[in-house]
């Protein structure tokens, strides 16, 4: 009988064993991508420990080069097909469905990522955010928004000061998050943000957000897609620190936020006889009494009272409630705060290393208008146009959403290569940026590359510059972006210049969801006359 027991367990271990071996040499799918080219396929891991070490965006660079586009990699046990020209990006970007992307939050917090516009898995519900966005980035509303935007570039400038009179080094990459975070807090709810003066709070809540990104369990769901049930199971019973920072953190910010839009629809009710608080079928009816006697918690023109008039609309068989408006307030902070930051702190760090650049930067600054003052809307689009050139270069070098991901149902050619519906597919927009075949001279900074009439300008590759991705599901918040970063800059650099402290040449990136400085970019800033 015990002799049963042990050679049972025997064969168990045996088979589990034989069972991952299979499982890890991934036959059927290797065989269905055998004619695509790529890096030396590894057991189990795949190319994780290159994606690790060198960051996904650098290696798939490295690795475009290499094998051409499109190449395969490993994600684990994943296969992502990787583009980088402009006609596969192209056909790659036309299709509306994004790569399926793993999170680990269920219940209240997993509503939030169902209903993100840029996460959701549902096309519906993705058009009815798309639909409820759009109105906020028209070419009025953006004009409506220069005076917030100078005022937090205003509130930066000054907060600069201190360490310009000291001659104290600061990581100016931080300073920018702190801006472009006041920024979007700011027109997320039309109140003040001031977030350069909690400086300090924010630093917290940074370190919680890495940490929960970069948990362990997440390699799970790479290594095993299959088991992504018991994996979000696992986390939650289990929950890393970082993760339950990052939970405490998103529950407090829907409580806060489905509170303030349910006094809103209260408001509206209590002003137009009752019609919007019967809105959604996710709370709304629990306003309370109390909530009438309130002033308005959400201000007209702000990005969350654009979001409100589509609440209990349908969409994919949900009825548009409170939590959905939060999730779009979430992803509207979350999608244009480091991305911008980024953007502008690399352009800081280009201009430091590029003197000839950074004159004709302050050239066109100081020539535009008399006593430090900043374009108005209607003058913006054409007032500054070597600065916004400048933000453009930074966005081709250092691109800070490096990858636009997509899923597609059907099988598609790319190149002479077929490959096979049901596939992940990334366009290496790093790769794209900075490929020799697509541009010439890519290791060298040159803003006229975006200034129309110059040789530069006139050598660029069609289709081959894309920071923001393309097609239906472009970043909608582009213009933006380029308006707060051409402000800020103006801004700063009518009063500063900068300089970058020793030993930050090259500069080291890393990224997580987006790509940033990995530490930071530390300057000197320096008063001008
Ligand atoms: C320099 C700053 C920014 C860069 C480089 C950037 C880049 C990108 C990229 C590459 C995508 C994916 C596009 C695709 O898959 O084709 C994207 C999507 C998106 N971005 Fe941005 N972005 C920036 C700023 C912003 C801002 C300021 C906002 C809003 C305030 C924003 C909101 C979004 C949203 C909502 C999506 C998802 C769109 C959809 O799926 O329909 N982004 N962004």
């Amino acid at each position: 009988m015990m002799e049963l027991g042990f050679f049972s367990l025997l064969y168990a271990l045996w088979a589990a064993l034989v069972a991952l071996v299979v499982y890890g040499l991934h036959p059927i799918k290797r065989w269905r991508y055998r004619h695509l080219p790529g890096p030396p396929f590894r057991w189990l891991l795949g190319h994780l420990p290159e994606i690790v070490k060198e960051g996904q965006d650098s290696v798939q660079e490295r690795w475009a080069e290499q094998y051409g586009s499109p190449f395969l990699m490993w994600v684990g046990a994943l296969p992502v097909v990787v583009v980088s020209v402009p006609d596969q990006a192209r056909k790659v970007l036309g299709r509306p469905t994004r790569q399926k992307f793993a999170w680990l939050h269920t219940g209240e917090e997993g509503k939030l990522d169902s209903y993100s516009i840029v996460f959701s898995r549902s096309l519906d519900l993705w058009k009815a955010a798309r639909g409820a966005w759009q109105p906020f980035f028209s070419a009025d509303s953006l004009a409506a928004l220069v005076p917030t935007m100078k005022a937090s570039a205003a509130r930066l400038a000054a907060h600069l000061q201190p360490a310009a009179a000291a001659g104290k080094p600061v990581d100016i990459w931080r300073e920018l998050g702190l801006m472009t975070m006041d920024v979007v807090g700011t027109t997320a709810f039309g109140v003040d943000f001031n977030t350069l003066e909690r400086a300090a709070q924010q630093k917290e809540a940074e370190a919680g957000e890495a940490t929960a990104l970069t948990s362990p369990i997440v390699a799970l769901f790479v290594l095993c897609p299959e088991g992504e049930q018991a994996w979000r199971w696992l986390a939650n019973a289990l929950p890393t620190p970082g993760l339950r920072t990052e939970l405490k953190a998103r529950g407090e910010l829907r409580a806060v936020g489905t509170e303030l839009i349910e006094q809103q629809l209260a408001l509206t009710a209590g002003g137009k006889g009752g019609s919007a608080a019967q809105g959604g079928n996710d709370g709304s009816s629990c306003v309370s009494a109390a909530a009438h006697a309130r002033p308005a918690a959400i201000k007209p023109g702000s990005f969350l009272s654009l979001v409100l008039p589509s609440l209990s609309r349908q969409a994919g068989g949900d009825t548009l409630g409170p939590l959905w408006a939060v999730s779009q307030g979430i992803n509207f902070i979350l999608a244009g705060y480091e991305t911008t930051a980024n953007a502008i702190a690399y352009a800081v760090y280009l201009l430091a290393g590029n003197p000839d650049k950074e004159a004709k930067l302050l050239a066109e600054i100081d020539g535009w208008g008399r006593h430090k003052t900043l374009p108005s809307a209607a003058d913006l689009p054409s007032a500054l146009p070597y600065t916004a050139a400048v933000v453009r270069e930074a966005l081709r070098m250092y691109p800070p959403a490096a990858i636009a991901a997509r899923e597609m149902a059907d099988d598609v050619t790319l190149g002479d290569r077929a490959v096979p519906g049901g596939v992940p597919l990334q366009v290496s927009i790093t790769a794209m940026h900075r490929s020799p075949r697509l541009w010439r001279d890519p290791q060298a900074f040159l803003p006229e590359r975006f200034m129309p009439g110059t040789r530069e300008a006139a050598e660029v590759t069609p289709g081959a510059y894309l920071p923001f991705g393309d097609g239906p599901r472009k970043c909608i918040g582009w213009r933006f972006a380029l308006q707060e970063a051409a402000l800020s800059l103006a801004a700063l650099y009518q009063q500063y210049t900068f300089r970058l402290t020793p030993g930050q040449v090259p500069l080291k990136t890393k990224m997580v969801l987006t790509s940033g400085p990995a530490d930071g970019v530390h300057v000197t800033v320096h008063r001008r006359e």
